[in-house]
């Protein structure tokens, strides 16, 4: 236990000092509206709304690191919660790097005396509580339970999409009921190939967002309409079986586990904890959904409301997971309605990141629609420009008649700026690599999906930009593990199939599984290629010794006693050896990671935890182990219940060109970034014509769920919008995104069908009324 100081004892450091300090230690002082924040008394209750690039990061890692050094509150009596594991790493490293260094300004200072230096000392900035949501709930059960009362195991997206096929929807064959089918797949974004696998996904989002949007649901089960009734009666069923899956495992899986944490934190057992905290501050509000928010308020309890929060509305992306932005454009009502005090809400506004060109696009896009205007935050300033911004180069464009082109085109402009001597712009302006560290990770293309061919096999601009650098001289390569299909990826194929033969040869136990028949074509596609791979003359040595030992389980062929029991993981690991690109490349190793997290939460569900037995004398025995491997571990991946997703991958390759989801953008930045505004969009309005993607003529799936289940949530209540307007304001944030994440180049890409009197689309200026803006941006065309 470190000591806890207690703030009599100590004369308070003057925050003019404070001040002081931050500047030798950062090199420029916060500017006003920073510093309005960062002073205000740790009671205070904050409503940050701050615009990208404006050093939102740094005013929290400040505010707080005053809070502990002026206001004398302990460190372990904060807390700062974020979005994402990667921003919280990013922002403790920056509290304890700054932190330290400040702490040691400080004591150099003359005007300090012994007991507030020997203070200083004694300081321990590292028991800040910083994390996601998630794990600071999963931390505080653990920490503070019951006695009697078992920790809280975490159930993955590995572990409950296994439970949701097995317990829910391969029982009786439920996934065959095409009523069921029929009313899942208009929550889901999958046009093509709607199967099993998408149907637990978009149970697992219902699930979710029941617990996130506090849903009553039983009385949205009584209340569904007659020619729903059968199918929310299955998928109540579904979920049931799902949930007492979880219950018998003792598990919670992530929306279970902040429903546990608000529960405790509401019924006072928590009160050991929460009595400690004294400031709570959460960073990326916009996207909080309705659960969380109750856990912020509950968490502030004891501190009459001390809590900061920080976000910008422009930037809400994700709905889809339950992110209701009106909470956090609506905070200070909200706030005002818990604590009957109002929150100062404070702008940060001035831009560091982007050149003023770049500044001035976005502050254009963003003011477009005017009916986007009413759901931004009241009074909300334009994104102003850094004294010091350069003009920079104009925003560029890129337009061509077809991918192709485009793709051969874009990979030019890349190819010279990295691997040539730099791309010359018409005005005779060269863009080149930075000599020195310069490097192809510089430049990102932001797509709104990173797939590389359509679902109806079309190759995608990520596809030709693949092809078109792999063939330049010296060749570029592209980093998109997200853009393949990973049941089609060739060596996922060949080395899935190999697992497969090495389990169970020839498929004899795999065939007598039920619920299998929507995988079985992908299993033994898989089979087969891995059987024409070790046919075949690239096939390494070795290899097929090793996966008939496996399959035979034959002491003597062998050549040593096979064990009672062997780890799938162990087979796995042992295949991988005849598999260089799935430890050598980047993207192998991410395939490789999807294989290892399954096999793994197969150790902790099921009866044989992920070990195959061997038994001669009880063969049923052992094909009951293989059986479970197969369903626990290859049916997610093989049925896309379980896929790459955006939080799995968070390094990217310096030395290729990596291709993003705008939402895996947020929050990063790119020195060129090159954003698709419609590679494939096509004139119609059919399926085909991808309007939800560019100007919407009806609801999505994210805005079709809330319309289902907020009208059975007490506190959200029906929302106030259309769905289609819904999916207006989330094109203009998710373009908002994308467009202020370039620093120095931004590069529009698109057909020609984009530009105006083509296609209506908002990438391009179009306003929902069906009006064209793009003459308000000065765009180069390239
Ligand atoms: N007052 C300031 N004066 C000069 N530079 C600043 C100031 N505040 C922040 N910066 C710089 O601006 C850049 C962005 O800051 P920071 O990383 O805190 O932004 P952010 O708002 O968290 O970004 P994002 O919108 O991506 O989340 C950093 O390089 C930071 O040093």
């Amino acid at each position: 236990m470190a000591t806890i100081v207690t703030p009599t004892l100590v004369k308070l450091i003057p925050i003019s000092t404070f001040h002081r300090v931050i500047v030798i230690v950062r090199g420029n002082p916060p500017n006003n509206y920073q510093c309005q924040a960062i002073d205000k008394a740790p009671s205070d209750p904050l409503f940050i709304v701050a615009g990208p690039g404006s050093g939102k990061t740094t005013l929290l890692t400040l505010r707080i690191l005053k809070l502990i050094i002026v206001d004398q509150i302990p460190a372990r009596a904060i807390l700062a919660t974020t979005f994402t594991k990667k921003a919280a790493a990013e922002l403790r490293s920056r509290i304890l790097g700054w932190g330290f260094k400040i702490i040691d300004e400080l004591k150099l200072d003359k005007t300090l005396d012994k007991s507030q230096r020997d203070w200083l000392d004694r300081l321990d900035i590292n028991q800040i509580l910083t994390g996601t949501t998630d794990s600071l709930a999963e931390r505080v059960l653990r920490e503070y339970r019951q006695p009697g009362q078992i920790p809280p195991l975490l159930a993955d997206g590995y572990i409950t999409s296994t439970l949701m096929l097995k317990e829910g929807l391969f029982p009786n064959q439920i996934y065959k009921d095409d009523e069921l089918k029929l009313f899942l797949r208009q929550f889901s974004s999958v046009a093509y190939k709607f199967g099993v696998g998408g149907m637990a996904q978009v149970l697992t989002a219902i699930f979710d967002r029941r617990q996130h949007d506090m849903v009553d649901w039983k009385r949205f089960v009584g209340s569904v309409i007659p020619t729903q009734q059968q199918s929310v009666g299955l998928m109540d069923q579904v979920l049931s079986s799902y949930q007492t899956a979880l219950q018998t495992l003792k598990m919670l899986d992530f929306a279970s586990l902040e429903t546990e944490f608000l529960i405790r934190l509401q019924d006072g057992t928590l009160k050991d904890f929460t009595d400690q905290i004294q400031v709570v501050l959460v960073d990326e509000y916009q996207d909080s959904n309705l659960l969380q928010e109750q856990i912020y308020f509950a968490l502030a309890q004891s501190s009459k409301g001390a809590l900061t929060v920080v976000g910008d509305d422009d930037q809400s992306l994700y709905r889809f997971r339950g992110a209701t932005v009106e909470l956090f454009r609506d905070f200070q009502n909200r706030y005002f309605r818990t604590y009957g005090k109002q929150p100062t809400r404070i702008f940060l506004s001035t831009n560091y990141r982007s050149t003023s060109n770049i500044v001035q696009f976005v502050n254009t896009f963003a003011t477009i629609d005017r009916d986007y205007q009413t759901v931004r935050v009241a009074n909300k300033p334009t994104i102003s420009i850094h004294p010091k911004a350069v003009s920079g180069l104009p925003v560029l464009g890129m337009f061509r008649n077809d991918v192709q082109t485009l793709g051969k085109d874009l990979a030019k402009f890349i190819h010279d700026i990295f691997c040539g001597s730099g791309f010359v712009l018409p005005g005779g302006e060269v863009i080149q690599r930075d000599p020195i560290k310069g490097a192809p990770g510089d430049c990102a293309l932001l797509c709104s999906s990173p797939n590389e061919s359509s679902g109806s096999g079309k190759i995608r601009l990520p596809g030709v930009m693949r092809e078109e650098l792999g063939q330049r001289t010296p060749n570029l390569e592209i980093f998109n593990p997200r853009g393949q299909s990973l049941t089609q990826i060739p060596v996922v194929c060949r080395f899935a199939g190999l697992l497969l033969e090495c389990l169970d040869p020839g498929g004899r136990i795999q065939r007598g599984i039920s619920g299998f028949n929507d995988i079985n074509p992908i299993l033994d596609n898989w089979r087969s290629e891995a059987i024409d791979f070790t046919n075949g003359p690239n096939c390494p040595k070795g290899l097929v010794d090793y996966a008939v030992g496996w399959g035979d389980r034959d002491p003597n062929q062998a050549k040593h006693v096979w064990p009672r029991q062997v780890s799938f993981l162990e087979l796995l690991y042992g295949l991988v050896h005849w598999f260089p690109e799935l430890h050598d490349d980047p993207e192998g190793q991410i395939y490789l990671e999807i294989f290892t997290r399954q096999a793994s939460s197969a150790e902790t569900i099921g009866k044989f935890k992920g070990q195959v037995v061997y038994d001669p004398q009880n063969k049923g025995i052992a094909d009951a182990s293989v059986v479970e491997v197969l369903r626990n571990v290859i049916a997610p991946i093989a049925s896309g219940s379980t896929q790459i997703n955006e939080d799995l991958v968070d390094m990217f390759p310096r030395n290729r060109l990596s291709v993003f989801s705008i939402h895996q953008s947020k929050g990063l930045e790119f020195p060129i970034t090159i954003v698709d505004v419609g590679s494939d969009f096509k004139p119609g309005q059919g399926s085909g014509s991808h309007t939800f993607k560019r100007f919407p003529t009806k609801s999505g799936p994210p805005h079709l769920l809330e319309d289902l289940l907020r009208p059975y949530s007490p506190n959200l209540g029906i929302p106030n919008r259309s769905g289609v307007d819904r999916a207006f304001d989330d094109l203009y944030r998710l373009y908002f995104v994308a467009y202020s994440r370039a620093q120095e180049v931004l590069l529009l890409v698109g057909l020609n069908s984009c530009l105006p009197n083509g296609i209506k689309t908002v990438t391009t200026g179009y306003d929902r009324q069906g009006i064209n803006h793009w003459s308000k941006f000065s765009i180069m065309q390239i």
